[in-house]
């Protein structure tokens, strides 16, 4: 049992970015590499148990979903003085939660998280996989900085640019593979209940690819800004029978998103779109810039 730990060897611990149920998150700098990275530290589970199936399953999730823009990246798992570790790629925006909670998203901001999102849950089903928690506290943003096509390349880089001239673009990320899971033989640790469809909270695990649809287009109806989802109770239920809520800002979207979004929450997981469908459906399709 080496005494120095390999994360304040390798690691410069910068700020809190946040604690969920199973542990605290760090932003650190590598010593090595210069890099930020997001890195989650939690008491290490007992062998054998739930707890410990969940670390085991986010690992080997992350190990399976190599490189994708539209899933938050694995560098690292160890585990050290009773800790177990995990080293991601950190996004610089915050997750979707903290943005969403005063100011909703437009209906551009709006297609571009659908757009993200169904793209790293087509390549996660394509690897024969399911997420189980997509949620806006999941979702995390990336900002990185566009130049505008209108300005030539000042000679002395990119350091001096001023908004006119460039503009920061939103990439979404998929993070926190805590309840991935398999199509084929899936052990199945439920996410959080306002996101899931009322057939996964009844057991029914014959179409779990549809549940991560269902929990977008909840993610959608909240991020458009209806507010906080309902755990239980009539509201719970009426929002599962497929019927968009009847709220000022979600009558002021567009036809087609609200198809779309209404297809993603049906009551019947058949009759929601795949990930692909969604990609192809005319509500993302850019009118061009206004
Ligand atoms: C609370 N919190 C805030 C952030 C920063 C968002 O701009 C964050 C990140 C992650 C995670 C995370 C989630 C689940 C498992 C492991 C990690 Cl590192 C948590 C995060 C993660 O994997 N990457 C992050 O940026």
């Amino acid at each position: 049992e080496s005494n120095i730990s390999r994360y304040h060897q390798e690691f410069l611990e910068m700020e809190p970015l946040g604690s969920g149920e199973f542990g605290c998150v760090y932003k650190c700098i590598n010593r090595l590499d210069g890099c930020v990275y997001a890195i989650k530290k939690s008491t290490k589970p007992v062998a054998g148990s739930v707890l410990e199936k969940t670390a085991l399953n986010e690992v080997y999730a992350h190990a399976v979903l190599g490189k994708h823009q539209h899933v938050v990246r694995y560098y690292s798992a160890w585990a050290e003085d009773n800790h177990m570790i995990i080293q991601n790629e950190y996004c610089n925006g915050g997750a979707l939660s903290d943005h969403i909670i005063n100011n909703p998203l437009s209906q551009e901001e709006l297609c571009r998280l659908i757009l993200h999102v169904a793209e790293g849950l087509r390549y996660i089903h394509s690897e024969g996989l399911v997420h189980l928690d997509i949620k806006p506290g999941n979702i995390f943003i990336s900002k990185e900085k566009k130049l505008n096509y209108s300005f030539d390349i000042a000679d002395d880089g990119f350091e001096d640019l001023d908004d006119s001239q460039c503009e920061s673009e939103v990439t979404y990320k998929i993070g926190d593979l805590g309840h991935v899971t398999s199509i084929s033989n899936p052990q199945v640790e439920e996410g959080d209940c306002r996101y899931l469809p009322k057939e996964i909270l009844q057991d029914d695990y014959s179409h779990l690819t549809k549940a991560d649809i269902f929990s977008l287009g909840m993610t959608a109806i909240e991020a458009a800004g209806f507010g906080p989802l309902p755990k239980n109770g009539d509201e719970w239920h009426e929002i599962r029978e497929g019927k968009l809520p009847d709220h000022p800002l979600i009558n002021a979207l567009g036809e087609d998103m609200r198809d779309l979004i209404a297809s993603m929450i049906d009551f019947n997981p058949v009759m929601r779109p795949n990930a692909t469908q969604i990609l192809q459906h005319r509500a993302l399709i850019p009118k061009g810039k206004k």
